[in-house]
């Protein structure tokens, strides 16, 4: 049984094997030094960790599931399992050696998620630019923090308008809090991801697991936001969702002067059985 950096399990027991893991390590951050167990602190030294290619200092890792077909779920709100047990296992692996894990208003509503890890849990972040969540005393996110399972949200919002002062009081109740940071992007409707990385390195966040959903993937996987991305991890299920699934396809984009960007690609790829998935690491091409 693996645990990152020697912390306590969380829960029940998870194995994930340590060949696997160090399959993984390249595309991984750095683990955090033994003294990070309490979490990270607000005002280390802002330095580069290795491999890093932005700044400030976050590493990105995007990591999902998907079917043959690029669906990430049956439909919009439809929570979906396509991980089998192995890869499931790999995913709290991978939330346990990032800082952050961060997803969409959309996942958090649609599937009420607990992100945390069964190893050691990172920061969930939700990006709500419009406050569609509506966090309450029961979201398993909320419940999974007060037991001590997990740590509690930061929710990014677009203005001061876009916090219910009921949820406020839940979010902080738990330690969480509502950041309000301009959405900059796609005519003021979205934050610049640049942003959202400073944001979270202000908070002591030096690494990000981008779990979804399709919103959020897509928004990133299109310029100027995957020039922030370090590494690309995605788990293939032997399974076809079928047409109205939630895909996963950003748009295609045009330079300057109006001809097609190339699609974006990967390179450096590996390609790993895991169970009855295969997972794929990879980079951005540049
Ligand atoms: N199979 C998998 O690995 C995963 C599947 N999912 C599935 O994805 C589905 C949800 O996907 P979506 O509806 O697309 O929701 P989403 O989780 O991508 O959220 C979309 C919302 O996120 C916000 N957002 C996205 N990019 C933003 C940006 N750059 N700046 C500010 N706000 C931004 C906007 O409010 C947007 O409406 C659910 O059914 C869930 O089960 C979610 C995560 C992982
Ligand atoms: N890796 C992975 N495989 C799947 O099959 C999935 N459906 C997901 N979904 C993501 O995990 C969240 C739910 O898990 P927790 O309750 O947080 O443990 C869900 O909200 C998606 O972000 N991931």
């Amino acid at each position: 049984m693996l645990s990152p950096n020697n912390q306590p399990h969380q829960g029940e027991p998870l194995t994930f094997p340590a060949a696997q893991a160090a399959l993984l390590t390249p595309y991984l951050p750095p683990p955090p030094p033994p003294s990070a167990a309490a979490g990270p602190s607000r005002d280390d030294e802002d330095e580069a960790p290795a491999g890093s290619t932005h700044s400030p200092a976050v590493h990105v890792t995007l990591t999902y599931a998907h079917s043959l077909d690029a669906s990430i779920a049956l439909a919009p709100g439809a929570r979906t399992a396509l991980s089998g047990p192995a890869s499931k296992a790999m995913t709290h692996y991978l939330r346990a050696r990032h800082d952050a894990i961060l997803v969409g208003a959309g996942t958090a509503v649609a599937d009420d998620p607990g992100l945390n890890s069964r190893l050691l849990s990172p920061r969930p972040v939700v990006l709500d630019p419009r406050g569609r969540w509506a966090v309450h005393e029961g979201s398993r996110v909320i419940r999974t923090a007060r037991e001590g399972m997990g740590l509690a949200p930061l929710v990014l919002v677009g203005h001061p308008a876009a916090v219910v002062e009921e949820r406020r009081r839940v979010l902080e109740a738990v330690g969480g809090r509502y950041i309000v940071l301009e959405p900059r992007a796609a005519g003021g409707r979205r934050f610049d991801w640049a942003d959202v990385l400073a944001v979270l390195r202000r908070e002591g966040l030096r690494s990000v697991m981008v779990e979804g959903g399709a919103g959020v993937i897509n928004s990133l996987l299109a310029p100027p936001g995957n020039a922030l991305v370090d590494s690309v991890i995605v788990t293939i299920a032997p399974t076809w969702l079928g047409q109205g699934g939630v895909v996963v396809s950003p748009p295609r984009t045009a330079a300057e002067d109006g001809t097609a960007a190339p699609p974006v690609r990967l390179t450096d790829v590996k390609w790993c059985p895991l169970g009855e998935d295969v997972v794929l690491c990879g980079r951005i091409r540049r």
